[in-house]
């Protein structure tokens, strides 16, 4: 049995093998940079004005205007002073301008213009390069790609990068009790959940399964299904039968695959049989299958592997530290992992915290953590993992 801390250690340092692809940037939200990224061009790529208004040549307080510049327009003007041009924004300020005035400080009285105030140079130019010039560093290697990202890159003229790619992940559940949602129950069975929930939060955070598959609790089936996944996977989860029950056949199958144990069991509830283990540069995790444990333990530990995995840092679920909305005493001696909601700033510790109840989970957006034995007053900050 490990504690938390020593499990979670495990999985940072485990030292993982990254590919990259060439994807298109507009499909590239959220993945990561696998190169360092330099502009190709200076940004912005030639002086432009900030404002509709006026290109002024020289800065006086009155000017014959002499043309006009609209954005896309590649006419070359060469102001001379006392000269100016009608400029719109985003138009390419002509050479020997001193400054752009925008419209509404002005005054035109045919093909003259005068100027309520006096403008200052440079003013509502924006400069070639002001923002970043040809073969500067836009991003380095590592970079997770923002919506702002995307823009940021498109205006450097880039329609394709390259990114790490993201591991292929299967999910095995386990269980002679369970059947599909949709079908009908006989005595003693009861509906699969866990696939459904471990695959929505594997899509919430960025992730896919490849392959989900149900399996009854039959060694030798499990052992087969084991295999076959480890054909074509990076991370394969599985959830349930990974107790000391005699039909807890999990363990066992992965020993019997050559997957070697990277730790197994906890100190933690829920979730206190979990399983990780490796195989080459294969990652495996067993979840306990208790609906809120399989989950709470995808969260916990198989996100952080799937950020590493992915070029990330693996950081797991942003932690926060908040106060609690009323008195909380963990009277046992594993440390907690609380269903809970983040409201306001405050945390609610929500009612049923069973490990096999996924509704109050359901309700929250949050698991706070809570020490054996340890008593929390209302007010005071308790440490909380923001799961959305
Ligand atoms: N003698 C002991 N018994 C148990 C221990 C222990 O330390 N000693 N630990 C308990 C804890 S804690 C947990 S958590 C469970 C985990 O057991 P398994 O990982 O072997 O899970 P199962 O026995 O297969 O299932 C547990 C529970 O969850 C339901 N389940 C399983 N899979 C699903 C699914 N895909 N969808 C919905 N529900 C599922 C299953 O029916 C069981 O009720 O072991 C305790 N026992
Ligand atoms: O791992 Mo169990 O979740 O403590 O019921």
């Amino acid at each position: 049995m490990v504690e938390i801390k020593g499990a979670l250690e495990i999985i940072r340092s485990q030292r993982v093998h990254l590919d990259s692809e060439v994807v298109r940037l507009k499909d590239s939200l959220d993945r990561v940079l696998a190169e360092d990224l330099r502009a190709g061009c200076d940004l912005p790529g030639f002086n432009n004005s900030a404002m509709d208004g006026y290109a002024l040549g020289g800065l006086q307080q009155a000017y014959k205007i002499v043309g006009e510049v609209a954005a896309g327009d590649s006419q070359e003007f060469i102001l001379k002073k006392g000269e100016a041009v009608r400029i719109f924004t985003g138009a390419k300020v002509p050479e020997g301008s001193s400054a752009v005035i925008m419209q509404e400080k002005t005054e035109v009285k045919e093909n003259l213009l005068i100027l309520k105030e006096l403008p200052k140079e440079g003013q509502c130019i924006r400069k070639k390069g002001e923002e970043l010039n040809k073969d500067e560093l836009v991003f380095s290697k590592s970079y997770q790609i923002t919506a702002a990202g995307i823009g940021m890159l498109g205006s450097l003229g880039l329609h394709k990068i390259k990114v790490f790619k993201k591991p292929i992940i299967q999910l095995i559940t386990t269980g002679n009790e369970l059947v599909a949602p949709g079908e009908s129950l006989q005595a003693g069975q009861i509906y699969e959940s866990n696939s459904g929930a471990i695959e929505a939060a594997l899509k919430s955070k960025g992730f896919s399964s490849s392959a989900s598959i149900q399996m009854e609790d039959d060694f030798e089936l499990i052992k087969t299904g084991i295999s076959e996944a480890l054909e074509n996977t990076q991370v394969l989860i599985l959830s349930g039968g990974i107790s000391v029950g005699d039909y807890d056949f999990v363990k066992q199958a992965l020993e019997d695959n050559g997957v070697e144990e990277l730790f197994y069991k906890v100190k933690q509830k829920p979730g206190k049989p979990l399983y990780f283990g490796r195989k080459g540069n294969q990652f495996v995790f067993a979840l306990p299958g208790n609906p809120a444990s399989s989950l709470s333990c995808f969260y916990i530990y198989v996100l952080p592997l799937l950020q590493k995995l992915s070029g990330l840092p693996g950081k797991g679920l942003l932690e926060l530290n908040l106060p609690v909305s009323k008195d909380f005493e963990n009277k046992g001696d594993r440390p907690v992992f609380l269903k809970a909601n983040i409201d306001n700033n405050w945390v609610e510790i929500l009612n049923a915290q069973g490990s096999s109840m996924i509704g109050s989970m359901a309700k929250g957006n949050a698991l706070a953590h809570v020490e054996a034995f340890e008593k929390i007053e209302k007010g005071s900050l308790i440490k909380t993992l923001l799961i959305s």
